[in-house]
């Protein structure tokens, strides 16, 4: 009887997204960071009434979250205007005022954990220590600041406490593919894996008792498994792999003495429940596709924040009654549902070595396709494209584009050989890849070669550049979103805890000038011939405003089309709803401008 007018632009970003989230011991409250008001803040539900009211009214993003075992006050890291220098403070339950705890301007803290009775916080902090950072003991009674350990050889973080909290979990990350744990006990640091100097990873680590400890870890395997480390005796051991998959979480579930253990396999994640005693695995259905955090409560219940290729964040809990999951929050995109949304296909090709690469492709409706497809290398490099919702690519595909997001060789999630083939190589293998994405669509999938466009953030933003530069035929026009433009510069202006992986991570830029220059976006500046948009945050501590600064200057000087918009207010990203919304409207202005 009625026809609605089509969505606007501004519906897909009306919808919202979840940072963190903690439940309180007591079960009676759920804590989130969610952007609901437009900028991050903290809200909660009572579990009895589910209806979300403010905690805080800072409008930041939060970097950590914990609750007091006693249910009396909460623990939460805030940043400014994305700049990620999170400072801690504490809270009470009902939201209000907040405490600082630790607040040092310029200086990067990160949560750890609280002693049972609440009175000690082990957290991790950039001061005096800025390259390899420091492990800290904050009394919270005494208000004294207690250095338990200063960072060496990687940057070195506090990760889990003993349950007697005599000892402790550190990490030390020497490169993304490099990463190793260690317990702290009596003055003396021993590594979980038998050999620190052999390149492995190590994921997530749990206490199931004060001498037991449960790992994920790549230790002389491709895929993450689980092992065991005794704390007493310094025995090692393998204890589950799943083959195809890489454990990446691991937690315990004391009431049950089992582990929960949730996976990843390219492009999506799976959960399961082992029982080391009798070595039973037995895998749980789940509601979402891509899961970002598990926890589990003292009582033995499940909770899951996780997404979908179609779902936005929601956060989710387990009834085992019924081996269903009910969901504790329902953001959704107002007037679209599910079914209306592009889900992707995985598509897999073979690259110019015959490397084999796993690709996501999303179609409008075919309607509205416009036949048009946009190239989106992903951030990280050692990250992936995955089935996670992303309001953008939903708005794409509702607008009429095909998106095209190949995983590349270097992405996370398919082993670490995979993911070491980026290191020292940033701009050939991977972009032949991207180029192989492409004719792979041209040959198969009837795409027009006339009407691909490119875009990325990050590493993504970078590839985007490094495209356009050695291969301008290709595109139409290109959008870069905070991308490196020059591996000199690039190296030297990274957060200082990065520069220890700078190395095997990109190079040096004495020993690999060569490289350095072939691999630089700048270096291709005049074959730089199409329409470009160049967005980047003013606080960005990752890829620096330096970046876009330089490559748009130099375009200019050498007349190229090429539009910049900088977001006084952001970092690495858009925390903040009025700027995605405007973001989202421009990149969707000029694609529809240059089809
Ligand atoms: C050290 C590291 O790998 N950092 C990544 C998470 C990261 O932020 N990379 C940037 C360059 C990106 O592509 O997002």
């Amino acid at each position: 009887m009625l026809t609605f007018p089509k969505a606007d632009v501004s519906q897909f970003f009306r919808t919202y997204s979840i940072q963190n989230f903690a439940v309180s011991p007591n079960e009676e409250q759920l804590v989130f960071s969610t952007n609901l008001s437009g900028d991050y803040n903290l809200w909660a539900m009572d579990m009895n009434q589910r209806f979300p009211y403010p905690l805080t009214s800072m409008n930041q993003s939060n970097h950590g979250l914990i609750y007091d075992s006693n249910n009396r006050f909460i623990i939460a890291a805030f940043d400014h205007d994305g700049d990620e220098n999170a400072q801690l403070y504490a809270l009470p339950p009902e939201g209000g005022a907040l405490l600082p705890i630790q607040v040092n301007e310029g200086e990067r803290h990160m949560v750890g954990e609280l002693s049972e009775d609440g009175r000690k916080l082990y957290y991790t902090s950039t001061k005096n220590n800025a390259a390899f950072l420091n492990i800290y003991c904050y009394d919270l009674k005494n208000e004294t600041d207690e250095l338990l350990l200063k960072g060496s050889e990687g940057a070195t973080t506090f990760t889990t406490l003993s349950p007697e909290e005599d000892s402790f979990l550190l990490r030390k990350h020497f490169a993304n593919t490099h990463s190793c744990m260690y317990v702290h006990r009596d003055g003396e640091t021993t590594a979980i894996t038998p050999d620190a100097s052999v390149q492995h990873t190590v994921e997530s680590a749990v206490y199931t008792s004060n001498e037991d400890i449960y790992f994920a870890t790549t230790y002389k395997e491709d895929f993450s498994y689980l092992a065991h480390f005794h704390v007493q005796t310094g025995a090692f051991s393998k204890v589950l792999a799943i083959p195809g998959e890489s454990i990446v979480e691991v937690k315990a579930d004391q009431a049950s003495g089992g582990l929960y253990l949730h996976s990843s396999q390219g492009v999506t994640d799976k959960l399961y429940h082992y029982h080391p005693e009798n070595n039973d695995l037995s895998r749980l259905h789940l509601s979402v596709e891509v899961i970002d955090k598990v926890t589990v409560t003292k009582a033995g219940n499940l909770y899951i924040l996780g997404r979908g290729s179609t779902l936005p964040m929601n956060i989710f809990k387990y009834g085992k009654d019924d081996a269903n999951w009910k969901a504790l929050t329902d953001f959704r995109v107002p007037g679209i549902p599910r079914e209306q949304m592009s889900e992707p296909a995985t598509i897999s090709y073979s690259s110019f070595d015959g490397t084999e690469i796993e690709a996501l492709y999303f179609t409008p409706d075919s309607a509205a396709d416009n036949g048009h497809v946009i190239l989106w290398p992903h951030g990280g490099p050692q990250a992936a494209e995955r089935k996670f919702f992303r309001a953008m690519f939903q708005m794409l595909t509702y607008e009429g584009y095909r998106i095209l997001a190949p995983n590349f060789r270097g992405s996370s999630n398919y082993g670490l050989a995979f993911m070491k083939m980026v290191e020292g190589d940033w701009g050939h293998g991977p972009r032949l890849d991207n180029i192989a994405a492409i004719d792979y669509l041209i040959d198969h999938y009837n795409v027009d070669p006339d009407k691909i466009f490119l875009m990325g953030g990050s590493y993504g933003g970078y590839m985007a550049l490094l495209l356009h530069g050695r291969h301008p035929d290709y595109f139409k026009a290109v959008i870069d979103i905070f991308g490196v433009s020059n591996l000199f510069s690039f190296v030297h202006s990274v957060p200082d805890f990065w520069k220890p992986i700078m190395k095997q991570w990109v190079g040096d830029p004495v020993e690999d000038k060569e490289r350095f220059t072939r691999d630089s976006p700048i270096t291709y500046l005049d074959q730089m011939t199409k329409p470009m948009f160049v967005i980047q945050g003013a606080n960005d501590p990752r890829v620096v405003k330096a970046e876009s600064d330089q490559i748009v200057d130099q375009l200019r000087q050498n007349n190229a089309e090429v539009k910049y918009l900088v977001l006084e207010d952001e970092g690495h990203g858009f925390s903040k709803k009025s700027n995605e919304m405007s973001v989202n409207r421009e990149i969707l202005a000029f694609l529809n401008d240059h089809l």
